[in-house]
Protein backbone atom coordinates (compact mmCIF):
# COMPACT_ATOMS: atom_id res chain seq x y z
CA UNK A 1 0.00 0.00 0.00
CA UNK A 2 1.49 3.61 -0.58
CA UNK A 3 0.75 6.74 1.21
CA UNK A 4 1.19 10.26 0.00
CA UNK A 5 1.03 13.46 2.08
CA UNK A 6 0.63 16.77 0.25
CA UNK A 7 4.27 17.47 -0.12
CA UNK A 8 4.26 14.30 -2.20
CA UNK A 9 6.71 12.45 0.22
CA UNK A 10 5.85 9.00 -0.17
CA UNK A 11 5.56 5.89 2.06
CA UNK A 12 5.22 2.41 0.62
CA UNK A 13 4.00 0.33 3.66
CA UNK A 14 3.40 -3.96 3.33
CA UNK A 15 0.32 -4.91 5.85
CA UNK A 16 0.34 -8.32 7.06
CA UNK A 17 -2.55 -10.18 7.11
CA UNK A 18 -5.34 -9.08 10.15
CA UNK A 19 -3.21 -6.13 10.34
CA UNK A 20 -4.47 -2.31 10.30
CA UNK A 21 -2.67 0.62 9.38
CA UNK A 22 -3.83 3.51 11.24
CA UNK A 23 -3.28 6.85 10.43
CA UNK A 24 -4.63 10.78 11.59
CA UNK A 25 -5.11 13.92 9.00
CA UNK A 26 -5.96 17.20 10.11
CA UNK A 27 -8.45 18.82 8.90
CA UNK A 28 -5.97 21.35 7.04
CA UNK A 29 -3.64 18.28 5.46
CA UNK A 30 -4.62 15.80 2.72
CA UNK A 31 -3.39 12.41 2.26
CA UNK A 32 -3.84 10.06 -0.65
CA UNK A 33 -3.70 6.23 -0.13
CA UNK A 34 -3.20 3.66 -2.76
CA UNK A 35 -4.03 -0.26 -2.52
CA UNK A 36 -1.17 -1.46 -4.85
CA UNK A 37 -1.67 -5.08 -4.48
CA UNK A 38 -4.03 -7.54 -2.29
CA UNK A 39 -6.98 -7.03 -0.47
CA UNK A 40 -8.25 -4.04 1.82
CA UNK A 41 -10.56 -2.53 3.29
CA UNK A 42 -11.53 1.06 5.10
CA UNK A 43 -14.02 0.45 7.96
CA UNK A 44 -15.57 -2.59 6.04
CA UNK A 45 -15.67 -1.07 2.19
CA UNK A 46 -13.01 -2.54 0.24
CA UNK A 47 -10.72 -0.90 -1.28
CA UNK A 48 -10.07 -0.84 -5.10
CA UNK A 49 -6.15 -1.27 -6.41
CA UNK A 50 -4.13 1.48 -8.05
CA UNK A 51 -6.80 4.26 -7.00
CA UNK A 52 -5.81 6.99 -4.97
CA UNK A 53 -8.27 7.97 -2.17
CA UNK A 54 -7.87 11.27 -0.57
CA UNK A 55 -8.52 11.72 3.11
CA UNK A 56 -8.41 15.22 5.17
CA UNK A 57 -10.02 15.52 8.62
CA UNK A 58 -9.88 11.63 9.12
CA UNK A 59 -9.10 9.36 11.34
CA UNK A 60 -8.96 5.70 10.10
CA UNK A 61 -7.22 2.68 9.63
CA UNK A 62 -6.67 0.21 6.33
CA UNK A 63 -7.32 -2.90 7.41
CA UNK A 64 -6.26 -6.34 5.86
CA UNK A 65 -8.26 -9.98 6.06
CA UNK A 66 -6.10 -12.25 3.71
CA UNK A 67 -6.28 -14.89 6.35
CA UNK A 68 -6.36 -15.46 9.82
CA UNK A 69 -3.19 -15.11 12.05
CA UNK A 70 -3.09 -13.00 15.59
CA UNK A 71 -5.99 -11.15 17.15
CA UNK A 72 -4.16 -7.79 17.42
CA UNK A 73 -7.58 -6.11 15.99
CA UNK A 74 -11.08 -7.08 17.07
CA UNK A 75 -11.90 -7.36 13.22
CA UNK A 76 -12.68 -11.15 13.64
CA UNK A 77 -15.21 -10.60 16.58
CA UNK A 78 -16.68 -8.20 14.71
CA UNK A 79 -17.00 -10.49 11.55
CA UNK A 80 -18.34 -13.13 13.74
CA UNK A 81 -21.39 -10.85 15.28
CA UNK A 82 -21.71 -9.59 11.43
CA UNK A 83 -21.95 -13.36 10.61
CA UNK A 84 -24.52 -14.24 13.75
CA UNK A 85 -26.86 -11.17 12.65
CA UNK A 86 -26.16 -12.54 9.43
CA UNK A 87 -28.10 -15.66 10.16
CA UNK A 88 -30.87 -13.98 12.15
CA UNK A 89 -31.48 -11.82 8.90
CA UNK A 90 -31.78 -15.23 6.92
CA UNK A 91 -34.20 -16.80 9.14
CA UNK A 92 -36.42 -14.23 9.20
CA UNK A 93 -36.62 -14.06 5.33
CA UNK A 94 -37.42 -17.92 5.03
CA UNK A 95 -40.49 -16.58 7.59
CA UNK A 96 -41.18 -13.10 5.94
CA UNK A 97 -40.72 -11.45 9.38
CA UNK A 98 -38.59 -8.07 10.30
CA UNK A 99 -34.57 -8.57 10.54
CA UNK A 100 -32.40 -7.74 13.57
CA UNK A 101 -32.86 -4.47 15.14
CA UNK A 102 -29.27 -4.09 16.28
CA UNK A 103 -27.85 -1.67 18.86
CA UNK A 104 -24.57 -0.72 19.36
CA UNK A 105 -23.82 1.41 22.33
CA UNK A 106 -20.55 2.19 24.64
CA UNK A 107 -18.65 4.99 26.01
CA UNK A 108 -17.28 8.08 23.70
CA UNK A 109 -14.66 6.88 21.36
CA UNK A 110 -14.80 3.94 21.49
CA UNK A 111 -15.32 3.08 17.63
CA UNK A 112 -19.28 2.93 17.78
CA UNK A 113 -20.14 4.45 14.61
CA UNK A 114 -16.95 2.93 12.83
CA UNK A 115 -18.54 -0.83 13.97
CA UNK A 116 -21.72 0.31 12.57
CA UNK A 117 -20.42 1.15 9.42
CA UNK A 118 -18.39 -2.20 9.31
CA UNK A 119 -21.33 -3.99 10.29
CA UNK A 120 -23.44 -2.26 7.48
CA UNK A 121 -20.80 -2.51 4.88
CA UNK A 122 -20.71 -6.29 5.22
CA UNK A 123 -24.78 -6.82 5.14
CA UNK A 124 -24.77 -4.63 1.73
CA UNK A 125 -21.97 -7.07 0.77
CA UNK A 126 -23.77 -9.79 1.22
CA UNK A 127 -26.62 -8.59 -0.52
CA UNK A 128 -28.90 -7.02 2.18
CA UNK A 129 -30.15 -3.21 2.36
CA UNK A 130 -30.20 -2.38 6.14
CA UNK A 131 -32.03 0.50 7.58
CA UNK A 132 -29.11 2.82 9.18
CA UNK A 133 -30.15 4.69 11.92
CA UNK A 134 -27.94 7.64 13.81
CA UNK A 135 -29.36 8.56 16.85
CA UNK A 136 -25.91 10.12 17.74
CA UNK A 137 -26.44 13.95 17.17
CA UNK A 138 -23.12 14.90 17.85
CA UNK A 139 -21.81 13.70 14.82
CA UNK A 140 -24.65 13.99 11.81
CA UNK A 141 -22.97 11.19 10.57
CA UNK A 142 -25.66 11.04 8.02
CA UNK A 143 -27.31 14.87 7.52
CA UNK A 144 -26.21 17.60 10.10
CA UNK A 145 -25.02 17.33 13.65
CA UNK A 146 -28.74 18.10 15.84
CA UNK A 147 -30.90 15.40 13.80
CA UNK A 148 -31.51 11.64 14.02
CA UNK A 149 -31.86 9.88 11.09
CA UNK A 150 -32.53 6.64 9.21
CA UNK A 151 -31.10 5.61 5.92
CA UNK A 152 -31.46 2.84 4.10
CA UNK A 153 -27.70 1.15 2.49
CA UNK A 154 -28.38 1.26 -0.89
CA UNK A 155 -25.03 1.01 -1.67
CA UNK A 156 -21.73 1.08 -0.68
CA UNK A 157 -20.33 3.33 1.78
CA UNK A 158 -17.86 5.51 0.19
CA UNK A 159 -13.89 4.93 1.19
CA UNK A 160 -12.81 8.71 1.53
CA UNK A 161 -16.67 10.30 2.70
CA UNK A 162 -18.28 7.88 5.07
CA UNK A 163 -21.91 8.75 3.71
CA UNK A 164 -20.92 11.97 2.89
CA UNK A 165 -21.45 11.56 -0.72
CA UNK A 166 -24.12 9.23 -0.66
CA UNK A 167 -26.60 10.93 2.05
CA UNK A 168 -25.52 14.30 2.33
CA UNK A 169 -25.10 15.16 -1.22
CA UNK A 170 -28.59 13.37 -1.97
CA UNK A 171 -30.12 15.17 0.64
CA UNK A 172 -29.07 18.59 -0.74
CA UNK A 173 -30.23 18.14 -3.72
CA UNK A 174 -33.43 17.25 -2.48
CA UNK A 175 -33.33 13.82 -4.01
CA UNK A 176 -35.99 11.37 -3.28
CA UNK A 177 -32.89 9.26 -1.45
CA UNK A 178 -32.91 11.94 1.45
CA UNK A 179 -32.69 10.24 4.56
CA UNK A 180 -35.25 10.43 6.64
CA UNK A 181 -34.85 12.93 9.85
CA UNK A 182 -36.02 14.29 12.87
CA UNK A 183 -34.47 17.76 14.05
CA UNK A 184 -33.25 17.69 17.56
CA UNK A 185 -31.34 20.76 17.29
CA UNK A 186 -28.55 20.26 20.07
CA UNK A 187 -25.32 18.56 20.65
CA UNK A 188 -25.95 15.99 23.67
CA UNK A 189 -29.29 14.52 24.40
CA UNK A 190 -28.83 15.21 27.61
CA UNK A 191 -29.69 19.39 26.77
CA UNK A 192 -33.24 18.34 26.75
CA UNK A 193 -33.83 14.16 27.40
CA UNK A 194 -37.70 14.71 26.77
CA UNK A 195 -37.50 16.33 23.31
CA UNK A 196 -34.87 13.97 22.02
CA UNK A 197 -36.45 11.11 23.42
CA UNK A 198 -39.54 12.56 21.40
CA UNK A 199 -37.34 12.75 18.09
CA UNK A 200 -36.27 9.08 18.82
CA UNK A 201 -39.89 7.94 18.95
CA UNK A 202 -40.98 9.99 15.83
CA UNK A 203 -37.95 8.39 13.93
CA UNK A 204 -38.65 5.02 15.52
CA UNK A 205 -42.16 5.02 14.66
CA UNK A 206 -41.57 6.27 10.99
CA UNK A 207 -38.57 3.80 10.28
CA UNK A 208 -40.79 0.55 12.06
CA UNK A 209 -43.73 1.51 9.03
CA UNK A 210 -41.12 2.12 6.35
CA UNK A 211 -39.14 -1.31 7.13
CA UNK A 212 -42.63 -2.95 7.33
CA UNK A 213 -43.94 -1.59 4.11
CA UNK A 214 -40.56 -2.48 2.22
CA UNK A 215 -40.22 -6.25 1.32
CA UNK A 216 -36.35 -5.52 0.03
CA UNK A 217 -35.35 -4.39 3.61
CA UNK A 218 -37.72 -5.57 6.08
CA UNK A 219 -35.22 -8.54 6.71
CA UNK A 220 -32.18 -7.11 6.62
CA UNK A 221 -33.28 -5.16 9.98
CA UNK A 222 -32.09 -2.00 11.38
CA UNK A 223 -28.42 -1.45 12.63
CA UNK A 224 -28.58 1.79 15.02
CA UNK A 225 -25.56 3.99 16.27
CA UNK A 226 -26.09 5.93 19.32
CA UNK A 227 -24.27 8.55 21.25
CA UNK A 228 -21.84 7.28 23.71
CA UNK A 229 -23.64 8.82 27.24
CA UNK A 230 -23.77 6.05 29.63
CA UNK A 231 -24.55 8.02 32.85
CA UNK A 232 -28.02 8.10 34.44
CA UNK A 233 -29.47 9.72 31.60
CA UNK A 234 -27.80 7.53 28.96
CA UNK A 235 -29.47 4.46 30.69
CA UNK A 236 -32.83 6.15 30.06
CA UNK A 237 -32.09 6.85 26.70
CA UNK A 238 -30.96 3.43 25.79
CA UNK A 239 -33.92 1.81 27.48
CA UNK A 240 -36.13 4.38 25.17
CA UNK A 241 -34.56 3.45 22.21
CA UNK A 242 -34.97 -0.64 22.41
CA UNK A 243 -38.58 0.03 23.10
CA UNK A 244 -38.72 2.03 20.42
CA UNK A 245 -37.20 0.24 17.62
CA UNK A 246 -37.96 -3.13 19.41
CA UNK A 247 -34.25 -3.98 19.63
CA UNK A 248 -33.38 -7.94 19.75
CA UNK A 249 -29.39 -7.24 19.58
CA UNK A 250 -27.92 -4.93 22.16
CA UNK A 251 -23.99 -4.49 21.27
CA UNK A 252 -21.94 -3.27 23.84
CA UNK A 253 -18.51 -2.04 22.57
CA UNK A 254 -15.36 -1.51 24.92
CA UNK A 255 -17.50 -0.90 28.69
CA UNK A 256 -17.57 -4.11 30.99
CA UNK A 257 -20.38 -2.26 33.50
CA UNK A 258 -22.44 -1.32 31.16
CA UNK A 259 -22.42 -4.96 29.99
CA UNK A 260 -22.98 -6.15 32.81
CA UNK A 261 -25.77 -3.66 33.59
CA UNK A 262 -27.45 -3.98 30.24
CA UNK A 263 -27.10 -8.11 31.04
CA UNK A 264 -29.02 -7.57 34.38
CA UNK A 265 -31.89 -5.53 32.53
CA UNK A 266 -32.46 -7.79 29.67
CA UNK A 267 -31.48 -11.43 31.04
CA UNK A 268 -35.20 -12.65 31.68
CA UNK A 269 -36.51 -10.84 28.40
CA UNK A 270 -36.78 -13.30 25.37
CA UNK A 271 -35.82 -12.58 22.44
CA UNK A 272 -33.20 -10.12 23.71
CA UNK A 273 -29.47 -10.62 23.00
CA UNK A 274 -26.54 -8.82 24.79
CA UNK A 275 -22.86 -9.09 23.01
CA UNK A 276 -19.98 -7.98 24.39
CA UNK A 277 -17.25 -6.95 21.73
CA UNK A 278 -13.95 -5.15 22.90
CA UNK A 279 -12.77 -1.95 21.42
CA UNK A 280 -9.69 -1.52 19.11
CA UNK A 281 -7.04 -0.38 20.03
CA UNK A 282 -7.13 1.60 16.71
CA UNK A 283 -9.89 4.08 17.90
CA UNK A 284 -8.54 7.64 18.40
CA UNK A 285 -10.32 10.06 21.17
CA UNK A 286 -11.26 12.98 19.69
CA UNK A 287 -10.81 16.08 21.66
CA UNK A 288 -13.69 18.98 21.39
CA UNK A 289 -11.99 21.14 19.28
CA UNK A 290 -11.78 17.90 16.71
CA UNK A 291 -15.35 17.08 17.08
CA UNK A 292 -16.20 21.06 16.89
CA UNK A 293 -14.18 20.85 13.79
CA UNK A 294 -16.15 17.76 12.23
CA UNK A 295 -19.52 19.35 12.43
CA UNK A 296 -18.31 22.40 11.14
CA UNK A 297 -17.22 20.31 8.10
CA UNK A 298 -20.61 18.60 8.06
CA UNK A 299 -22.88 21.88 7.80
CA UNK A 300 -20.66 22.68 5.32
CA UNK A 301 -20.83 19.67 3.12
CA UNK A 302 -24.41 19.91 3.61
CA UNK A 303 -24.70 23.53 1.68
CA UNK A 304 -21.19 23.15 -0.40
CA UNK A 305 -20.78 19.50 -0.94
CA UNK A 306 -17.70 17.48 -0.91
CA UNK A 307 -14.53 17.28 -3.10
CA UNK A 308 -15.91 14.62 -4.86
CA UNK A 309 -19.45 16.03 -5.42
CA UNK A 310 -19.06 20.13 -5.35
CA UNK A 311 -22.20 22.18 -4.61
CA UNK A 312 -23.43 25.79 -4.90
CA UNK A 313 -25.68 26.74 -2.75
CA UNK A 314 -28.47 29.23 -3.79
CA UNK A 315 -28.55 32.32 -1.99
CA UNK A 316 -32.04 33.93 -1.47
CA UNK A 317 -34.16 36.88 0.19
CA UNK A 318 -37.05 36.05 2.47
CA UNK A 319 -39.49 38.38 4.27
CA UNK A 320 -39.67 37.85 8.16
CA UNK A 321 -43.53 37.19 7.03
CA UNK A 322 -42.80 34.52 4.97
CA UNK A 323 -41.20 32.09 7.31
CA UNK A 324 -42.49 30.69 10.77
CA UNK A 325 -39.06 30.15 13.04
CA UNK A 326 -39.89 27.99 15.89
CA UNK A 327 -37.59 27.05 18.79
CA UNK A 328 -37.80 25.30 21.80
CA UNK A 329 -39.23 26.82 25.04
CA UNK A 330 -36.84 28.20 27.70
CA UNK A 331 -35.95 24.97 30.01
CA UNK A 332 -35.84 25.98 33.07
CA UNK A 333 -34.15 22.73 34.39
CA UNK A 334 -34.29 19.58 32.61
CA UNK A 335 -36.59 17.33 34.13
CA UNK A 336 -33.82 14.79 34.91
CA UNK A 337 -32.47 17.62 37.62
CA UNK A 338 -35.98 18.21 39.01
CA UNK A 339 -36.68 15.80 42.07
CA UNK A 340 -39.03 12.55 41.17
CA UNK A 341 -42.72 13.54 40.66
CA UNK A 342 -42.07 16.88 40.11
CA UNK A 343 -42.16 17.37 36.17
CA UNK A 344 -41.17 20.49 33.75
CA UNK A 345 -44.62 20.00 32.22
CA UNK A 346 -44.14 20.49 28.87
CA UNK A 347 -41.43 23.70 28.40
CA UNK A 348 -39.36 21.04 27.21
CA UNK A 349 -41.09 20.12 23.95
CA UNK A 350 -43.03 23.39 23.53
CA UNK A 351 -42.12 25.79 20.34
CA UNK A 352 -42.20 29.23 20.82
CA UNK A 353 -42.43 31.37 17.56
CA UNK A 354 -38.63 33.60 17.17
CA UNK A 355 -39.77 36.81 16.75
CA UNK A 356 -36.41 38.41 17.37
CA UNK A 357 -34.79 37.73 13.95
CA UNK A 358 -31.00 38.98 15.08
CA UNK A 359 -30.32 35.96 16.94
CA UNK A 360 -31.24 33.64 14.17
CA UNK A 361 -28.13 35.14 12.55
CA UNK A 362 -25.62 32.58 11.37
CA UNK A 363 -27.88 29.74 12.61
CA UNK A 364 -28.75 26.40 10.88
CA UNK A 365 -32.40 25.39 11.03
CA UNK A 366 -34.52 22.47 9.74
CA UNK A 367 -37.57 23.22 7.29
CA UNK A 368 -40.23 21.14 8.61
CA UNK A 369 -42.78 18.84 6.75
CA UNK A 370 -45.28 20.50 7.67
CA UNK A 371 -48.68 22.28 6.11
CA UNK A 372 -48.49 26.17 6.84
CA UNK A 373 -51.77 25.80 8.55
CA UNK A 374 -50.59 23.04 11.03
CA UNK A 375 -50.84 23.20 14.95
CA UNK A 376 -48.52 24.25 16.91
CA UNK A 377 -48.23 21.54 19.35
CA UNK A 378 -47.95 19.06 15.99
CA UNK A 379 -44.91 20.60 14.46
CA UNK A 380 -42.29 18.65 16.67
CA UNK A 381 -43.45 15.40 15.13
CA UNK A 382 -42.75 16.40 11.77
CA UNK A 383 -39.82 14.89 9.49
CA UNK A 384 -37.67 17.37 8.01
CA UNK A 385 -37.62 18.01 4.75
CA UNK A 386 -34.21 20.02 4.32
CA UNK A 387 -31.57 22.10 5.82
CA UNK A 388 -31.21 26.31 5.80
CA UNK A 389 -28.91 29.01 7.03
CA UNK A 390 -29.08 32.53 8.09
CA UNK A 391 -26.66 34.37 6.55
CA UNK A 392 -27.84 37.71 6.91
CA UNK A 393 -30.29 39.33 8.98
CA UNK A 394 -31.93 43.12 8.48
CA UNK A 395 -33.96 44.35 10.68
CA UNK A 396 -34.60 47.26 8.49
CA UNK A 397 -35.79 45.80 5.70
CA UNK A 398 -37.64 43.08 7.62
CA UNK A 399 -35.90 40.38 5.43
CA UNK A 400 -33.20 37.88 5.97
CA UNK A 401 -30.94 36.28 3.39
CA UNK A 402 -30.51 32.63 3.55
CA UNK A 403 -28.79 29.81 2.05
CA UNK A 404 -30.26 27.32 0.42
CA UNK A 405 -28.77 23.73 -1.11
CA UNK A 406 -31.80 24.01 -3.57
CA UNK A 407 -33.56 27.25 -6.13
CA UNK A 408 -36.32 28.68 -5.95
CA UNK A 409 -39.23 29.32 -2.74
CA UNK A 410 -38.77 27.53 0.06
CA UNK A 411 -40.50 24.30 0.48
CA UNK A 412 -42.23 25.01 3.48
CA UNK A 413 -42.50 28.26 5.86
CA UNK A 414 -41.99 26.19 9.42
CA UNK A 415 -38.90 25.97 10.57
CA UNK A 416 -36.96 24.85 13.35
CA UNK A 417 -33.98 26.22 15.41
CA UNK A 418 -31.74 24.75 17.38
CA UNK A 419 -28.42 25.91 18.93
CA UNK A 420 -25.95 24.97 15.94
CA UNK A 421 -24.54 27.87 14.83
CA UNK A 422 -21.89 28.20 11.95
CA UNK A 423 -19.92 30.62 10.00
CA UNK A 424 -18.84 30.77 6.57
CA UNK A 425 -15.64 31.08 5.85
N1 LIG B 1 -9.27 0.78 13.86
C1 LIG B 1 -9.16 2.11 13.77
N2 LIG B 1 -7.99 2.68 13.40
C2 LIG B 1 -7.86 4.03 13.32
N3 LIG B 1 -8.85 4.89 13.59
C3 LIG B 1 -10.02 4.38 13.98
C4 LIG B 1 -10.25 2.97 14.08
N4 LIG B 1 -11.53 2.77 14.48
C5 LIG B 1 -12.08 4.01 14.62
N5 LIG B 1 -11.18 4.97 14.31
C6 LIG B 1 -11.40 6.42 14.39
O1 LIG B 1 -11.57 6.77 15.78
C7 LIG B 1 -12.50 7.83 15.92
C8 LIG B 1 -13.61 7.43 16.87
O2 LIG B 1 -14.34 6.35 16.33
P1 LIG B 1 -15.93 6.32 16.24
O3 LIG B 1 -16.47 7.58 15.68
O4 LIG B 1 -16.30 5.05 15.56
O5 LIG B 1 -16.27 6.23 17.79
P2 LIG B 1 -17.66 6.44 18.52
O6 LIG B 1 -17.66 5.52 19.68
O7 LIG B 1 -18.77 6.32 17.55
O8 LIG B 1 -17.54 7.94 18.99
P3 LIG B 1 -18.67 8.92 19.59
O9 LIG B 1 -19.97 8.20 19.65
O10 LIG B 1 -18.15 9.30 20.92
O11 LIG B 1 -18.73 10.06 18.64
C9 LIG B 1 -13.01 8.15 14.51
O12 LIG B 1 -12.30 9.25 14.01
C10 LIG B 1 -12.69 6.88 13.72
O13 LIG B 1 -12.55 7.15 12.34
Amino acid sequence: MQGKNELGDVRIVDLDADSEFRFEVDFKAQVQIKLLKGTAEIFGTELATGVDYTFSGRKAAVYTWHEYTANETPMSSYLNTHLAIQQLRTLARSSNELGPRVLVIGPHDVGKTSLCKIMASYAFRQGEKPLYVSLDTAEGSITMPGAVTATAISHLIDIEEGFGSSATTAASMGSTTMPLAYYYGYESPSENVKMYNLVVSRLASTANSRLAADADSRASGIIIDTPGLIDQVGYELIWHAVQEFSVNVVVVLGHERLYSDMMKKYKDQAGITVVKLNKSGGVVERDKQFRTQLQRTKIKEYFYGTPKCELSPYSMLVNFNDINIWRVGEVIAPSSALPIGMENMDSETKLVKVDSFDMCLHSVMAILDADDSEDEGNLLNSSVVGFIYISDVNDEKKKMTILSPSPGRLPRRHVLMGAFKWMET
